[in-house]
């Protein structure tokens, strides 16, 4: 056996860190805000979609991709909550996304004035299977809008950022990855990867 990353003086995990998702343009996303900071592999798995809190939906969902994986796991799970709707569609956004569409979802705020929301992004990081996952928060302010831009990623092109006149959609990526919810919660994971100096076990031949 031979250690990677051997500058740490952390726990020692048995494999890479595997970041699980069912979704490409996540994906594309984490690696592009993380470039070489934090060296991951990916895992392309559809893991079930859970009730609950957003927080717990995220552990719950780290734990069963570390029993798929057995070893190292990174999940995330993405909100849209609207205040209007006291934080929902929330956690079934995908849902909710998927059989109205954008229009649809624009109309459930008909009836109300304030179309503030924001965009939540949690991430779970577990060691392994038999270990409490740690989770990062992400949040990102804005307001839903009818549709602009393109629309290959979910509900982009209806969130506006507070402060910005674009909608995600509409705004180059570097930009949107410099103030959304997945790179907050992301430079949350960095820390706590940078403060805990892992190491990996890797087979030597
Ligand atoms: O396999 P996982 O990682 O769960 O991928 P998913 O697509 O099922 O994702 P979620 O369960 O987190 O559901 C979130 C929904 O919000 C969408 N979404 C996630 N991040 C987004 C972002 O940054 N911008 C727009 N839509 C996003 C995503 O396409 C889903 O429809
Ligand atoms: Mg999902």
């Amino acid at each position: 056996m031979a250690l990677l990353g051997a500058r740490g003086s952390g726990l020692v995990l048995p494999k890479p860190v595997t970041f699980v998702t069912g979704n490409a343009k996540k994906l594309e996303e984490v690696r592009a805000i993380l470039g070489s900071s934090l060296p991951f592999q990916s895992l392309r798995l559809d893991l079930p979609e859970l009730q609950g809190e957003p927080e717990e939906i995220s552990k719950e969902k780290a734990k069963l991709a570390a029993l798929q994986v057995n070893g190292p796991v990174l999940v995330e799970d993405t909100c849209l909550c609207f205040n209007a709707l006291k934080g929902l569609p929330g956690p079934y956004i995908k849902w909710f996304l998927q059989k109205l569409g954008h229009e649809g979802l624009y109309n459930l705020l008909m009836a109300y004035e304030d179309k503030s929301a924001y965009a939540l992004c949690s991430f779970s990081f577990a060691t392994g299977p038999s270990v409490e996952p740690i989770t990062f928060l992400g949040k990102t302010p804005g307001k839903i809008v009818p549709a602009r831009g393109p629309t290959d990623f979910g509900w982009d092109a209806m969130f506006q950022p507070d402060g910005y006149d674009q909608t995600y959609a509409e705004m180059p990526k570097e930009e949107k990855n410099k103030i959304s919810h997945r790179s907050r919660a992301l430079a949350l994971v960095k820390s706590h990867f940078a403060e805990a100096e892992y190491t990996f076990q890797t087979n030597s031949l």
